[in-house]
């Protein structure tokens, strides 16, 4: 059992705000939202002032990895399992937890160094949103999208959220040439709001992809022709995958990780789910034979 509802923000640092701002705006069709810092880049997808929030600063990295749960309860439980795994967590201070619009907060390191939050309580903004290609984000009880973490500490990484955080395990995929597998961790009805990659290293960006999904295959070619225009490399073409039905492509954000935009991903329904190990990423498309390297997948030092 997961209190963990599903993913609720995601707050990253970047050197090149102004690029993000053309990119997340024009590009992918994010509305702007609101926050404490006058030069944060604050992305709205639905009814929460902000989902992404990009800060200025003297790298590109993830901030913080933000879980939700239901209640305070839900969130006194969860500290505790983390403690009692062994794991140090820290209480935000009421200031803290507002700044993330939330009103509570507690934060811990998992074992592969991601960042971590896990917050109840997020505040509303009521306004009405107006997304770029007026499109609907698809959030609500399957929350706003799946990341795809590094790990240099994959099997520790994989217990962490599967059983101290009770992360359902949604199948796997085996890479580089078998010996391991990308393993895939649900919480709702999305098929995966996590999925855990082995990585060479800690540190930045600490960030493989973030999956924002929206209402209609139209907003998803649009997306994908604006940040085409703008310049922007496309690290995967169109296709869709095997395992959550997803209809995306892949395109490489300022900081050297992914923002993976698609449609039509599917329902899991857990009364008849069992996890699944896929052979092929895609059934058609997916083409990542363009792509720079991911930042995170590139040795230090190179
Ligand atoms: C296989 C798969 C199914 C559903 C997804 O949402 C999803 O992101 C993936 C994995 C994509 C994955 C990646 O993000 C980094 C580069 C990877 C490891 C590849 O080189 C092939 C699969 C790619
Ligand atoms: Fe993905």
């Amino acid at each position: 059992m997961t209190h963990i509802r599903g993913l609720g923000y995601l707050k990253v640092q970047t050197r090149h705000i102004e690029r993000w701002r053309e990119f997340a705006l024009g590009g992918l069709g994010f509305a702007e939202g609101s926050g404490p810092d006058p030069d944060g880049l604050y992305l709205r997808m639905d009814e929460r002032r902000a989902r992404l929030a990009v800060l200025p600063g003297d790298g590109d990295r993830v901030l913080a990895v933000g879980w939700e749960v239901r209640d305070q309860y839900a969130l006194a439980a969860v500290r505790e399992a983390v403690e009692k795994a062994g794991t140090a967590v820290t209480a935000l201070t009421p200031e803290e937890a507002a700044e993330r619009d939330a009103e509570e907060v507690i934060a811990f390191t998992d074992p592969g160094g991601t960042p971590v939050e896990v917050f109840f309580g997020p505040v509303l903004d009521h306004s009405p949103l107006r997304t770029g290609f007026a499109q609907k984000f698809v959030t609500g009880a399957m929350g706003m999208g799946h990341v795809v973490l590094p790990t240099p500490n994959f099997a520790a990484t994989v217990a962490f959220y599967n059983e101290v955080l009770g992360f359902l395990p949604r199948g796997a995929m085996k890479v580089g040439g078998g010996k391991v597998r990308i393993r895939f961790m649900g919480v709702n009805q999305r098929h995966h709001s996590l999925a855990i990659c082995p990585a060479p290293h800690d540190g930045d960006p600490g960030l493989v992809h973030l999956m924002v999904e929206v209402d209609t295959l139209d907003a998803v070619g649009t997306a994908l022709d604006a940040v085409t225009a703008q310049g922007f490399s496309i690290s995967s073409t169109l296709g869709r995958h095997t395992n959550d039905r997803m209809v995306s492509f892949y395109v490489r954000a300022p900081g050297g990780w992914d923002i993976e935009y698609g449609c039509e991903g599917l329902l899991v329904d857990e009364t008849s789910y069992t996890a699944e190990e896929i052979t092929k990423d895609s059934y058609w498309g997916h083409d990542w034979s363009g792509s720079e390297p991911l930042a995170a997948f590139v040795p230090r030092g190179k």
